[in-house]
């Protein structure tokens, strides 16, 4: 005699799923609009698709257990099948907004069509070739030129920005605008003011997508004519995000002119293919030590990283990436920093001040194209 086995209902396997829990959200999948489908055969075996909010969710092993263990349980499943997808762009969206309670999306004024603000993105291969200095030595440069500067500092686990600058204030709130600090006319946001003492940042992916957000989109920067950015060396989750917050982002490329290094900066400018973002152009740092006997340059890092790179880029992206300097290594610069003096104003005529003030000339007197912008203005109809 055949047992009476129930067939599983749709209700049924929606209800055990309703327990199961984003593990970062911690809130029931099914609220998330992570459940994109439930299927349920003659035999009991139960199909559910669900959507992971990102490519590549470390959480996807978790996600896959639980919904397996929570249908399994329903009442006549024979077998539970999980078909992994991805959330798009605008599911994400809604997903945003239902988790800030249908409150809109603040937008990020350097992304709107009418921005003027140009925005670059310095960038590297390896850590430690200067990456910082040079965007601490521009953003002073340009700010004595006249002009409204402001840096993040986005690379979380070597954020040293405000120390190079001299600041050190902590940002202040006024509703939910964050003031940021400046120094030498420079405004500084930096993930270091966000977290205690000098304990190291451990965000992962999205919560570093969303701090980035608010740097950006949160901080009253005012009217910008720059805006740098100074990214984690590699090519990682950070350079990803700024593309997404700002596509009209440019990518300043530093590095050594070792051979090693310049493979690696190569490697992390050439994400701009994915990205869609122009790469403005590469600075060789570290070129070089002028002897104090004789002033002969000792290469030692080698040479030409900085061609070799600009050269590999402008193959790899087809459109031309001029190198726009090379800094001699200098005793000044790197006490400028350590003093929160940037050498581009405490020493502006030694060799390192002036290459460096050579470069923020050239990028400097750079417009953001108005091409493709809209001048919000409407045609008249005619008489
Ligand atoms: N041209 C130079 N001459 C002398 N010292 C330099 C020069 N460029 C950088 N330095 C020193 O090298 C060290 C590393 O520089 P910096 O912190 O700017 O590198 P970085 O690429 O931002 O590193 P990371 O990404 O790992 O934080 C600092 O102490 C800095 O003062």
């Amino acid at each position: 005699m055949a047992t009476d086995i129930p067939q599983p209902t749709d209700s049924a396997v929606r209800a055990a799923l309703a327990t199961v829990n984003d593990p970062e959200i911690h809130r029931p999948i099914t609220d998330l609009g992570m459940v994109k489908s439930v299927e349920i055969a003659q035999d009991g075996s139960v199909t559910v698709g669900i959507y992971l909010t990102v490519q590549g969710c470390p959480m996807r092993e978790t996600i896959h257990s639980s919904v397996v263990t929570a249908v399994r349980s329903v009442p006549g499943v024979s077998e539970v099948h999980v078909e992994l997808d991805v959330m798009s762009d605008a599911q994400r969206k809604e997903l945003a907004t239902t988790l800030r309670g249908g409150q809109a999306e603040r937008e990020v004024p350097f992304a709107q069509p009418g921005s003027l603000t140009r925005v670059y993105c310095v960038a590297s291969g390896k850590g430690g070739v200067g990456k910082s200095s040079v965007t601490v030595n521009l953003a002073a440069a340009l700010a004595a030129r006249g002009q409204k500067v402001g840096v993040v500092d986005a690379d979380i686990y070597g954020h040293s920005v405000p120390r190079m600058l001299g600041t050190d204030g902590r940002p202040t709130q006024v509703e939910n605008m964050i003031m940021p600090p400046s120094a030498h006319g420079v405004k500084v946001i930096s993930i270091g003011m966000f977290t205690p003492g000098n304990a190291p940042v451990v965000w992962r992916g999205p919560m570093l997508h969303r701090a980035l957000q608010q740097f950006l989109a949160d901080v009253y920067w005012g009217d910008l004519d720059v805006l740098l950015l100074d990214l984690p060396p590699g090519t990682g989750d950070i350079a990803i995000s700024v593309a997404q917050l700002v596509p009209n982002a440019e990518i300043l490329v530093v590095t050594t002119p070792q051979q090693a290094a310049a493979e690696v900066a190569e490697r992390a400018g050439s994400i701009a293919v994915q990205t869609h973002q122009k790469i403005v152009g590469v600075v060789e740092n570290m070129s070089g030590l002028p002897c104090p006997h004789c002033d002969e340059m000792v290469d030692v890092f080698g040479s030409g990283g900085g061609q070799r790179v600009a050269d590999g880029l402008t193959k790899t992206t087809g459109a031309e990436v001029p190198v726009l300097g090379s800094i001699p290594i200098d005793v000044r610069l790197r006490e400028g920093g350590d003093e929160g003096k940037p050498v581009v104003l405490s020493d502006p005529d030694s060799p390192a001040g002036a290459a460096l003030l050579k470069i923020a000339d050239a990028l400097g007197g750079r417009q953001r194209g108005l091409s493709g912008l809209s001048l919000g203005i409407t045609p008249r109809n005619k008489f």
